[in-house]
């Protein structure tokens, strides 16, 4: 289709009952640009690569419906966590690995930010960074879905950093990640579940990184940090976006780098 579907009056970024203007809801545009991002770039015989996230979870939703339909066949489709893989495995849609499917036509995520100028991201918010970005990186095509909410100028203020690391140690590596000459200014903080630290899908821990101002330099950033021993990945996803579709009130627009 050429312009935004509304699947339901009120997924509209605006309706009108009774000559009463009424603001599509957050999960409402999140919707928008998961099912979007399915009818526009997932064809019959392709790998998918499915992201995490509430956003992602609508793609992963309209996948399922799609091939339930008819309307797509022959796909097989890369989760990039466990409850992205329960919620595939829930529709019925058919899963591989990267260990036999190396090769991955689209995969599509959501974001914690996106840079406006550069479509530089921040992911994993919701701790699932790692198996997002072996995932992603296999992606021809990495389509990101967002609400206008995510968008930014520069990355770090608008949503701290996450950083995978091992258990082991960790305190020190927190350190070690606070102290690095391109994070200057940071505060590593580690991720806690209740009273407990909390632990990916991998068994390893999360710092989150806050920042008063935009990181200088991203790409060397994000060397920096893996140079760290105990740092597995961060949350940094650089050049990797292939388009970025973004739902707000005045409607949906595509960017690309
Ligand atoms: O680890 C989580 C992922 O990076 C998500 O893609 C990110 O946190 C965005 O999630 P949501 O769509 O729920 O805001």
């Amino acid at each position: 289709f050429t312009g935004p579907v509304y699947h339901s009056r009120l997924s509209a970024p605006w309706a009108r009952s009774s000559g009463m203007r009424m603001m599509a809801t957050q999960d409402e545009l999140k919707q928008q640009v998961g099912y979007k991002a399915v009818d526009d770039y997932v064809k019959s015989g392709m790998v998918v690569g499915l992201g995490t996230g509430s956003t992602a979870a609508f793609a992963v939703e309209r996948l399922g419906q799609l091939l339930k339909d008819g309307t797509l066949k022959d796909i097989i489709a890369i989760p990039t966590s466990i409850r992205t893989k329960e919620q595939a495995e829930g529709l019925g849609i058919p899963l591989t690995t990267l260990d036999s499917h190396p090769n991955i036509d689209v995969a599509i995520d959501g974001a914690d930010t996106v840079d406006n100028a550069t479509l530089a991201l921040v992911k994993g918010g919701g701790g699932a960074l790692l198996r997002e970005k072996i995932v992603e990186v296999q992606a021809k095509e990495f389509i990101v879905i967002v609400d206008e909410s995510k968008m930014a100028d520069g990355v770090g203020p608008h949503f701290d950093l996450p950083v995978e690391i091992i258990q082991f140690c960790h305190e020190h590596i927190r350190r070690e990640v606070e102290n690095l000459p391109s994070l200057k200014g940071c505060k590593a903080v580690l991720r806690m579940s209740g009273d407990k630290p909390y632990v990916t899908d991998n068994a390893n821990y999360i710092v989150d990184c806050k920042f008063d101002t935009p990181i200088k330099d991203p790409v060397q950033a994000g060397a920096e940090l893996l140079n760290v021993v105990g740092v597995v990945e961060h949350g940094l996803f650089l050049g990797m976006t292939t388009a970025c579709i973004i739902a707000g009130k005045d409607g949906i627009s595509v960017k690309t780098p």
